[in-house]
């Protein structure tokens, strides 16, 4: 137990918080060394097990995170971009690896990883699953295999608490798309349409939020030609998949080089 790398998870409250501190428990490859919440939160000072309604672990709730990422190997992050830029900075400081699964951050909120990727090794995805990145592969292939007679839609549906749109995972399927056909999607994507939009522009890659309920993550990647249609389609049912691709991460980043890499790198795909 003892040589185990320790993990710490930040936004311990959250909704991913808490599953991944119960998927790092009952890893036998990893032990939970810490879990973070902001300053004031009620959760800081109780014992994570607790908070959560149950036995006590051991691993009591701070807010202090240099203090824990200084004692752990990994930190894994599905917090918000703000908070996420302040831990990849400690983060670095502690050579830590730093998984991160919060979406919503912007082009330059990314570009500031940079510096931090130098000292640590960073592992970031819209989306930790299996099948999403997988996915990812089969839209490009079928995006490459086809021409702009087809029209690429990306519809996604998330939980009504989800904050950030399009989602991180519709945002990678519509760059695995543009990869496809040799675009950049900066030039094609059509994120908002409302009104009289005009007709849809031949080689765009549209994006479509739908929210509601609990739904956890669906994504279809559509093809739409006249007389025809592909759909590829992932369903996620339960954020374990999800955790269990940041665990996998945070083991694999132990022995790599400082550096930013994202989970096709950790899946080989
Ligand atoms: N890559 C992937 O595979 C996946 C990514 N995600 C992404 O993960 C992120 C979190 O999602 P979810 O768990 O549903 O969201 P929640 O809102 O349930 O959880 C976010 C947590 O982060 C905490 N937090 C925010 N800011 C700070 C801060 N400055 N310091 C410490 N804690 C902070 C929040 O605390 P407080 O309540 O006090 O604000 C909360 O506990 C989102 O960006 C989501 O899109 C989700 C699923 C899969
Ligand atoms: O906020 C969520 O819940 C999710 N966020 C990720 C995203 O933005 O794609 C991954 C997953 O779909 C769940």
């Amino acid at each position: 137990m003892e040589n185990l790398p320790g993990i710490v998870i930040t936004g311990a409250s959250g909704r991913m918080g808490q599953m991944l501190v119960q998927t790092v428990m009952a890893s036998d490859k990893a032990s939970l060394v810490g879990a973070i919440e902001r300053a004031g939160h009620p959760w800081v000072g109780m014992d994570i097990g607790e908070a959560m309604g149950g036995q006590a672990v051991g691993v009591v709730v701070t807010d202090q995170p240099l203090d824990a990422f200084a004692k752990a190997q990994a930190v894994i992050d599905f917090t918000a971009p703000a908070a996420t830029l302040q831990f990849a900075k400690l983060a670095a400081q502690a050579r830590a690896v730093h998984v991160i699964g919060t979406t919503g951050m912007t082009d330059e909120d990314i570009a500031k990883l940079e510096p931090c990727g130098r000292h640590a090794v960073i592992v970031r995805a819209g989306n930790m699953s299996l099948g999403v990145n997988l996915l990812t592969q089969l839209t490009k292939k079928v995006a490459a295999a086809l021409d702009d007679d087809f029209d690429i839609e990306v519809i996604e549906s998330h939980h009504n608490q989800k904050v950030d749109a399009p989602s991180g995972t519709a945002l990678m399927l519509g760059e695995a798309a543009a990869e496809g056909r040799g675009v950049d999607l900066a030039d094609v994507a059509d994120r908002g349409r409302d009104g009289i939009t005009g007709a849809r522009k031949k080689g765009d890659i549209g994006f479509v939020a739908i929210r509601g309920g609990d739904i956890v993550g669906e994504h279809d990647v559509m093809f739409a030609a006249p007389g025809e249609r592909i759909v590829l389609r992932h369903l996620a049912s339960d954020r374990a998949v999800f955790a269990r691709g940041a665990l996998k991460a945070a083991l694999w980043g132990q022995d790599k080089k400082p550096g930013e890499y994202d989970m096709l790198d950790v899946l080989g795909l």
